[in-house]
């Protein structure tokens, strides 16, 4: 079938008509034959379509004068123009790319990710594009609550019971908006960025977890205009330092991450807690030789010229400290106190946790940041047991390897019993004997070669002399810093502590004797003395405050029964009232004493 057949006859005419010029009005138009040719040609869909087509082509070609091959040229021309355009844009784009910008590429497993996400997120011109993804993001407990209104509910008809009301506190925390999967550009100084948020899916073999599978991960490619990547580190480095600006002032705690995020290592194995103000070293009431002991101890590990110093006389650089006393004296205040004297981070490992097994506690210290503290609380607890079969000798010294098997190989072979016989079966049978900590597992943890040197171990107890020897070895304890039950002098500043804040706003708006109901010297030495309600909670002067801590620290038996936690609990509940606290501390005292002394736990008065 030639074309003349398939346009009915037609063609010629149309062709005509396209090329004796645009004089004549009627050859603008179509030629009318040409739609019911081309209307089988295209398909009956379509027929509707060619038509509007047609009669646009008919009235523009009729009504303006213009030529439809020219329009349909003109239309060619940008076509094609465009296709060029995007073209070598592509091609001047890829050459640029490869030539004239620098990259680097972040991916979500390194901190760097956060610290870019978070500076990102703060971007005015990135969080106000139209392109972005919304993270639920819940502050802490320190950030910025102090100026919300929180709604009250009022449950007595009365109006005596309004207590706060948090149910619709997470509605109010704002989501967190970062720049989508996608390209966007943002400033930084002077110099415009590229930045390029891509996700992956990589197939997991399944060799580290067991089972195969694919994984999301996600990559943040910066570039800028330049063949140095000069720019972009510095961008990297603001950020980061942006991240930690306000670190200074807090502790980060971190303990170990969920068993299935460990396995990959690194910075997973490792998670953030918590993010908590630094604790002043003056809030722990402890013997000031004791505290200048630790810190100067401390701060001389820490130098930069101890690794060298300790290198040079092969001494292994590690710094471990026993802390024991009494359940609630403060050692894991001092703990925590010192970790933000140094700006550390707190590394919080119990033992007690069924998912740690041996190997994940040397994995742990082999991922510690190069100066940290690690924290093993409590460790008496943990039920660290030498193997029954180990020697008594310290098994770095002794002819015993780390396991335990130190017996075994001095173990004749003849002398083999039953009992032994199953205990060895026990221990390389099933994987059961995976879980929980032993001590020599410890030991291989803390010191062994994978162990990380430069940080700082701190072990609390309450029990020193239910800890193995080998533990507390020099080289694994270095100081030991013993902690009682509180003294009459812990217990002044331990109320001290607890009001100086507000009297130290009372003197400063000198409103010392702004109360008519202010205590006479002679009612701070009788506890007894009934208090007037509005002669509480009045405000106390320093001076003031330093007597009755006077009164209320002679009441507390100097035989040290009372620790400062129990003290602290007692003047918490009275925290704007010490004059109540003085009143009470007698009544307080002896129930306790006596509930001590049976052996009961109920307190009779709190
Ligand atoms: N010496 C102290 N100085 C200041 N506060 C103290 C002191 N001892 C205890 N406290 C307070 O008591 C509470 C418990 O203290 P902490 O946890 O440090 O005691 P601990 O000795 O570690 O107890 P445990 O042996 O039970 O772990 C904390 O809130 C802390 O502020």
């Amino acid at each position: 079938m030639d074309f003349n057949t398939l346009f009915g006859g037609a063609l010629p005419t149309f062709v005509a008509n396209m090329t004796n010029g645009a004089s004549n009005e009627t050859q603008r138009s179509i030629p009318e034959g040409i739609m019911e040719s081309l209307g089988p040609l295209l398909g009956t869909q379509f027929n509707p379509l060619l038509k509007t087509f047609m009669l646009l082509q008919n009235i523009v070609g009729s009504s303006l004068g213009l030529d439809p091959t020219v329009i349909l040229s003109v239309f060619g021309f940008i076509w094609a123009a465009n296709k060029l355009s995007r073209q070598l844009y592509m091609t001047i784009y890829g050459l640029t790319q490869q030539y004239l910008t620098a990259s680097i590429c972040i991916s979500n497993n390194d901190e760097m990710f956060l610290h870019m996400m978070k500076w990102l997120s703060s971007q005015p011109t990135l969080v106000n594009s139209r392109l972005l993804t919304a993270e639920t993001f819940s502050k802490t407990m320190w950030e910025g609550e102090e100026s919300l209104e929180i709604p009250t509910t009022d449950i007595a008809p009365d109006g005596s019971g309004i207590y706060l009301n948090f149910s619709n506190q997470e509605a109010k925390a704002p989501p967190r908006f970062t720049p989508a999967f996608g390209l966007h550009g943002f400033w930084f100084g002077p110099r415009y960025f590229r930045l390029h948020r891509k996700q992956e899916s990589l197939y997991d073999d399944g060799n580290s977890s067991g089972t195969p599978q694919f994984k999301d991960k996600e990559k943040l490619v910066i570039s800028c205009f330049g063949r140095s990547p000069e720019p972009i580190k510095k961008l990297l480095q603001y950020a980061k330092e942006q991240y930690y600006a306000d670190h200074h002032a807090k502790t980060t705690i971190k303990r170990p991450a969920p068993q299935n995020m460990r396995r990959y290592g690194g910075r997973h194995s490792w998670l953030q807690v918590a993010n908590r103000p630094v604790r002043p070293m003056t809030t722990v009431v402890l013997d000031v030789k004791q505290k200048v002991q630790v810190l100067s101890d401390m701060n001389e590990y820490l130098h930069p010229a101890t690794p060298r110093w300790y290198a040079n006389r092969g001494i292994p650089l590690r710094r471990g400290y026993l802390f024991h006393g009494p359940p609630g004296t403060g050692k894991t205040s001092l703990s925590f106190a010192l970790a933000g004297v140094f700006g550390l981070d707190i590394y919080v490992i119990s033992l007690l946790d069924p998912s740690l097994t041996e190997e994940d506690l040397s994995a742990l210290f082999n991922s510690l940041p190069r100066r940290c503290v690690v924290l093993l609380e409590d460790i008496d607890t943990a039920g660290l047991a030498r193997a029954p079969d180990a020697p008594k000798t310290d098994e770095k010294d002794g002819t015993a390897d780390k396991k335990g098997h130190g017996k075994d190989k001095a173990h004749n072979k003849d002398d083999w019993s039953v009992s032994d016989l199953a205990r060895e079966l026990k221990r390389q049978s099933g994987p059961d004997d995976k879980k929980g900590i032993s001590l020599s597992g410890l030991l291989n943890a803390i010191d062994g070669v994978a162990s990380h040197e430069g940080r700082v171990l701190i072990m609390t107890t309450n029990k020193p002399e239910a800890l193995d020897e080998a533990l507390i070895r020099p080289g694994r304890v270095d100081l030991q810093v013993a902690f009682t039950n509180a003294t009459q002098e812990q217990a002044m500043e331990l109320f001290v502590r607890m009001y100086e804040a507000d009297s130290k706003g009372v003197a400063a708006r000198g409103r010392f004797l702004e109360s008519a109901a202010e205590p006479r010297d002679g009612d701070l030495s009788d506890g007894s003395t009934e208090v007037e309600e509005e002669s509480e909670t009045a405000p106390v002067s320093p001076e003031e405050l330093t007597k009755i801590a006077a009164a209320f620290s002679a009441k507390i038996p100097s035989k040290q029964v009372i620790s400062p936690a129990e003290i602290q609990g007692f003047l918490l509940k009275r925290k704007k009232t010490p004059r109540r606290a003085l009143a009470e501390v007698d009544v307080w005292v002896k129930a306790l004493v006596e509930q001590k002394a049976s052996k009961t736990k109920v307190l009779q008065v709190q």
